[in-house]
């Protein structure tokens, strides 16, 4: 084995959304800028096992579930479930982006991936263990990005459960449609993951450890969004999971309820009880905060050393693909300003999506949150029942909830649960971003017959 090293201005660890938006940015600049990452392509694993291939399953779910709705509305027969195909779907999306990436990586002279895992030497020295040997870099500036795993609770039996890198990554362990499925967690990918296989026919058991599903949102979006989801979804509240078991190829697990012990039994039982950051070796050692949630940052990102910052899940503030994204940009932003904090991430109003069948979607501050916090607010509400192209569609169960400061009426936050939650939530953002009142969203002219307008019917609501 050899030893190289290297003087370089900027160094990455990983290659996910927290990495190369500032990657691209600091080579366009004229920096010289490695990124780092074991998987030897860019992306992270929104691409490889997370937001891209679970939502190429779920669209399939989409159509499958609207084909329904429309059985007796001139679509008729029953469409036919192929999870085979669908898996096949899947892969070849995540082919065809990780090419186009290497593609993009091509064009961008000062910029260069090393497939390797990194850590730190030192405060200015990262060691990536190549399929060569270990190459050391001194850098000036360095951005922590690398992510976050599958967290497995120390379960009796965890084991024998798949988690979302089993249903997700290229060339999946579950590759055939299971006719019963346990899932442990009722948060995002639990809830989402139960949606999609309920649709393709399945039966899901759903153990949730607290009282409430999709805990800590806003319990009357969750309240709303529960009854639109298919009805093959069992949710068991108040569950403690306490072993699994393998019997043959199935799944049996056991859980604890209101002082009684049950069981509840699969073909495959999935874990789905959250992520912890992916800490890079060297981390604690060479002084860097460790927190709760990961690497410690304040809005700026950078951690107790002004030139190493840490963006995206690895700090745990906001673990969603655009976020990372726009905090890398933030880094990379102060890394141009030498890293005096020029610009900042906003950790508190961002959009988030559930992306069940159908989804629910919030942003900033919700009526719950703002009751619990003593702040007064005005809600705004529309209904898709009244909705043209939730009629259209045939899909009429959810709504919109748009909260507004008394007063100024400046738009604090908002929700949606049902059709297109996911591309509405973006128009209730970008005005929550900038300050938008229930006045500028009455008076833009959304477009007809489509569910943006149901945002200016919500925001006239209020008059
Ligand atoms: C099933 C699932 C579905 C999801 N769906 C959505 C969604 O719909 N929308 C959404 O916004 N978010 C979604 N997410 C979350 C999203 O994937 C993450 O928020 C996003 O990937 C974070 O980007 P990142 O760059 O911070 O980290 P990651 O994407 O985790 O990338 C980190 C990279 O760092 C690398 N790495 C780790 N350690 C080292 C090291 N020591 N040296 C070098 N490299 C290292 C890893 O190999 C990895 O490639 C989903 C996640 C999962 C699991
Ligand atoms: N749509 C999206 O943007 C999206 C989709 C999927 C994943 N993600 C990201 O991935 C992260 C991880 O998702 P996740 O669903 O694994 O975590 P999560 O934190 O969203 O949900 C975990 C759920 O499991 C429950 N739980 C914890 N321990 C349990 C136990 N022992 N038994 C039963 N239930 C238990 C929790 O109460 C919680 O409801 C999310 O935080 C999110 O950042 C985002």
């Amino acid at each position: 084995m050899t030893m190289q090293r290297e003087t370089i201005d900027v160094l990455t660890i990983g290659a996910g959304g927290g990495a190369y938006p500032a990657a691209f940015r600091l080579a366009k600049a004229g920096l010289s800028v490695v990124m780092t990452d074991p998987k030897g392509m860019m992306s992270g694993n929104c691409l490889y096992e997370g937001c891209v291939p679970s939502k190429a399953i779920r669209e399939t779910g989409e159509i499958l579930e609207g084909q329904r709705r429309f059985a007796n509305l001139g679509l008729p027969g029953q469409v036919q479930v192929d999870y085979p195909r669908m898996v096949a779907h899947k892969d070849a999306i995540q082919a065809r982006r990780y090419a186009q990436h290497a593609q993009e990586l091509a064009t961008c002279p000062n910029l260069r991936l090393i497939s390797g895992s990194a850590r730190f030497i030192d405060p200015h020295t990262v060691a990536v263990a190549t399929g060569e040997g270990e190459r050391h870099f001194h850098c000036r500036h360095i951005i922590v990005a690398s992510g976050a795993d599958v967290f497995v609770p120390p379960i009796p039996g965890a084991e024998h459960c798949l988690t979302s890198h089993d249903l997700y990554k290229p060339d999946p362990i579950l590759k055939i449609l299971p006719e019963r499925m346990v899932v442990i967690g009722g948060g995002y990918i639990g809830l989402e993951t139960a949606s999609f296989f309920a649709a393709f026919g399945t039966r899901v058991v759903l153990l949730q450890k607290g009282p409430q599903i999709l805990s800590g949102m806003d319990p009357s979006m969750v309240a709303m969004l529960l009854p639109l989801l298919n009805a093959n979804i069992e949710m068991i509240l108040n569950a403690d999971v306490e072993r699994i078991e393998a019997m043959g190829s199935g799944r049996r697990v056991h859980y604890r309820q209101g002082g009684v012990t049950q069981q509840v039994e699969g073909d495959v039982a999935l874990m789905a009880v959250g992520r912890h950051p992916a800490i890079p070796a060297g981390t604690a050692e060479i002084g860097i905060e460790i927190g709760k949630r990961g690497i410690v940052v304040g809005p700026s990102l950078q951690t107790r050393f002004p030139h190493i910052y840490a963006a995206g899940d690895v700090n745990g503030q906001v673990p969603l693909f655009h976020a990372a994204v726009r905090q890398s940009l933030v880094a990379a932003h102060n890394i141009l300003g030498g890293n005096r904090a020029l610009d900042y991430a906003d950790f508190h109003n961002v959009p988030t999506t559930i992306f069940t069948l159908p989804g629910a979607a919030y942003i900033g501050l919700t009526a719950t949150q703002a009751a619990a916090q003593g702040i007064e607010v005005i809600t705004g509400a529309y209904d898709f029942s009244e909705d043209s192209r939730a009629q259209i569609l045939e899909a009429m169960g959810g709504g919109i909830r748009l909260f507004f400061a008394p007063g100024s009426l400046r738009l604090l936050g908002g929700w949606i649960v049902g059709i297109d939650a996911g591309q509405l939530i973006g128009e209730i953002g970008l005005a929550v971003a900038n300050g938008l009142t229930a006045y500028d969203l009455a008076a833009f002219a959304d477009q007809h017959p489509m569910s943006a307008e149901g945002i200016g019917k919500a925001a006239r609501s209020i008059f």
